[in-house]
């Protein structure tokens, strides 16, 4: 028994004496729905705040039409809107009545009359000073706009549509696909940009915690003679959806695609900036694709609406699903393949049901397991230490690398571009790695480096991207600023880490990305192999800019040369014509005595002025122009821009 169970401390045995004293809870088992779990743990999900969550619901509902389209290779057409909503509206919808605040002093916002005044006060002091400095044409620092009172302010309301023209969705299987969590088409071994069948459900989640309001659907697969509409909601508790309509209507013009509408609360003032760069660094990313994204409110002047022109049909391959790599699988997932193969016999069942195990080495495998196995037993029948014994053999045994065949990374072409339409940089490198392995899922990474450019910072501007989406949260942790900050040495390749404006931008695809929680943040500094990928593509880059960097300094040096020598060339040629007509003078007393000189020749050219100064200058001026033309030329064979035969 505890000791302190056993001496009652004073303030103890008072407080159990009287009359408040609580009665220990009886533990009470309870289970909760997944659902429920992520309505409580949003944040995991993304959904932190209200800014946050329309920032990740608008991040959702676009990687899904994107996933849709390229599903069947349609080049991406997409468009946003979020619409603000204002309280009266709001409240129309929803069937409720507006009504004035009668006890004003029960707001959070309320002030009272001194607290009022001394902020008015406040406000027109800064207001002064502003001014003050104005007409004394000292610079006026920008003060945000007065925050006014107090409070929590008024929660905004926003409709989010998101369309698209890619597969669309089963009639029968949408109220499921949206109002269940963990359900999704997108669990199977393929590179995708969703994979946890949450991102739409978490949306409506939201949804129905801020403003109570069902999400819609319409979506039609191709040619469908009908568009299905759906408009659900989801039961927390039992993690079932709750249709409260679901109707097939016409489709006259053969659309096909899928139209998602939810209304949450959120806050576009501290979010806006944040979508804008998701839009413009997923244009950057998927070049191939069409967006329009628009911004809608009652006040024109906060009204946005960006398009970002398809720039490329060349669209990456299709992801291809692939099978298990039986370094990857553990003892689980043997036995969910066991019970789902068609496949007959246990060597079959190697043979198919993983990568890289041809016939001749699903036959030598089972020779190892022992006398106990044999090609032709059932598959089926195997025995839990049977399974325990194939699952050692996998962790022990050698096996070639899973291709990388199934990734679609962006490709070079489409990184260079995404570059140079975002940047506008001086200069940019671009490298693609091949396909490697970690815990048996190949991945690839991509990389870009550029110097210079519009609207870029002194130092690194990183810029990530996993599975083909933005990252843009959790930037510190993440593998590839590390990499970027730490392990690159940047002056060895000529770049300036603190001066120069340096774009780094890395793209890793995989059929796992391995994010650090559900929220496809960013992906963790642990991973050996993907860290040093991401540090050998970032190199590879600046290799390949150290060589262009080099060249340019040295033509900048060759310039400056040029430069400083043509600046001398009036001095010089001055001294040199007053060194010769001093000459002439001495060569005539001289030629009186001996008669015979070298240099006659050019006396008597000088004392003929056939050679003046300004001869010299001209001279000496060709002769500059001759030495750079030469460099130039041996530059440019150099450099790769000038080819001599
Ligand atoms: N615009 C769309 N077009 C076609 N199918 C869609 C669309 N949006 C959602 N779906 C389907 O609904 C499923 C669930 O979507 P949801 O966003 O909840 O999860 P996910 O995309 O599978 O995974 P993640 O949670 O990682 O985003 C998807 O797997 C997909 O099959």
């Amino acid at each position: 028994m505890d000791e302190r169970d056993s001496s009652e401390s004073p303030i103890q045995g008072k407080k159990s004496k009287s009359k408040t004293a609580r009665k220990p809870k009886e533990t009470v088992l309870k289970q909760k729905s997944p659902a429920e779990f992520f309505a409580e743990n949003k944040n995991i999900a993304g959904f932190d705040n209200p800014g946050k969550s329309l920032y990740t619901t608008v991040r959702e509902l676009v990687e899904n039409a994107l996933d849709s389209a390229e599903s069947i290779s349609k080049l991406p057409v997409v468009e946003v809107t979020i619409e603000e909503i204002k309280k009266s509206k709001f409240n129309s919808m929803i069937g409720l009545v507006d009504r004035e605040r009668v006890d004003a002093a029960l707001y959070d916002d309320y002030e009272n009359e001194k607290a009022r005044e001394k902020r008015l006060a406040k406000e027109a002091r800064t207001q002064e000073i502003q001014a003050k400095n104005a007409t004394l044409g000292k610079k006026v620092k920008e003060t945000p706009a007065s925050k006014g009172i107090k409070g929590r302010g008024e929660a905004s309301f926003y409709r989010v549509t998101c369309k698209d023209n890619g597969k669309g969705m089963p009639h029968d299987d949408i109220p499921n696909m949206f109002g269940r969590v963990l359900s999704g088409t997108k669990y199977g071994l393929k590179q995708t940009r969703g994979k946890f069948g949450l991102g739409a459900k978490m949306a409506l989640i939201w949804s129905k915690m801020s403003t109570g309001l069902p999400i819609e659907i319409s979506s039609s697969m191709k040619n469908q003679t009908y568009i299905t509409f759906c408009r659900l909601d989801i039961d927390i508790h039992k993690n079932i959806p709750h249709v409260h309509l679901h109707e097939k209507r016409e489709n006259k013009e053969f659309w096909h695609g899928a139209e998602i509408q939810v209304v949450i609360e959120g806050n576009w003032t501290t979010y806006r900036s944040k979508i804008l760069h998701y839009m413009r660094q997923m244009a950057v990313i998927t070049p191939y694709a069409q967006f329009q994204f628009k911004f809608v409110s009652d006040a024109p002047d906060k009204n946005v609406t960006i398009r970002f022109a398809r720039r490329t049909d060349v669209m990456p391959p299709i992801p291809l699903e692939t099978k298990h790599h039986p370094s990857s699988v553990d003892l689980l997932l043997i036995k969910r393949l066991i019970t789902e193969t068609s496949k007959q016999n246990l060597l079959q069942f190697l043979q198919h049901e993983f990568v890289n195990i041809s016939k001749p080495h699903a036959e030598r495998l089972i020779g190892e397991m022992g006398p106990d196995f044999s090609s032709k037993m059932a598959v089926k029948s195997l025995t839990s230490q049977q399974v325990v014994r194939i699952h050692q053999l996998f962790r022990q045994a050698k096996f070639d690398d899973p291709s990388g065949h199934c990734l679609s990374p962006a490709g070079e072409y489409n990184l260079r571009l995404g570059i140079i339409k975002e940047l506008n940089p001086d200069m940019v490198a671009t490298y693609s790695g091949s396909a490697q392995v970690f815990e048996g899922h190949p991945f690839i990474v991509e990389a870009g480096v550029s110097i210079g450019g519009k609207d870029v910072k002194q130092g690194l501007n990183i810029f990530r991207f996993a599975n083909r989406i933005p990252l843009l949260f959790e930037q510190g942790a993440d593998v590839v600023t590390r990499t970027a900050l730490k392990r690159i040495n940047w002056s060895n390749y000529k770049i300036n880490q603190i001066q120069d404006k340096i774009g780094v931008f890395v793209s890793i695809v995989s059929t796992k990305i391995p994010f650090k929680g559900t929220g496809k943040e960013y992906i963790g500094d642990d991973i050996t192999e993907i860290a040093s990928a991401v540090k050998y593509a970032i190199q590879q880059c600046c290799i390949q800019l150290k060589s262009k960097i080099v060249k340019r300094i040295q033509a900048r040096e060759q310039q400056e040369r040029k430069r400083n020598l043509s600046r001398y060339i009036p001095d010089a040629a001055g001294a040199v014509y007053n060194v010769l007509k001093d000459m002439t003078q001495l060569h005539a007393s001289k030629k009186s005595r001996n008669g015979n000189d070298d240099d006659a020749e050019l006396l008597r050219k000088v004392s003929e002025k056939l050679i003046t100064k300004e001869t010299l200058i001209e001279k000496l001026a060709k002769h500059v122009e001759q030495v750079d033309y030469e460099m130039a030329l041996e530059y440019a064979t150099h450099s790769g821009s000038l080819t001599v035969d």
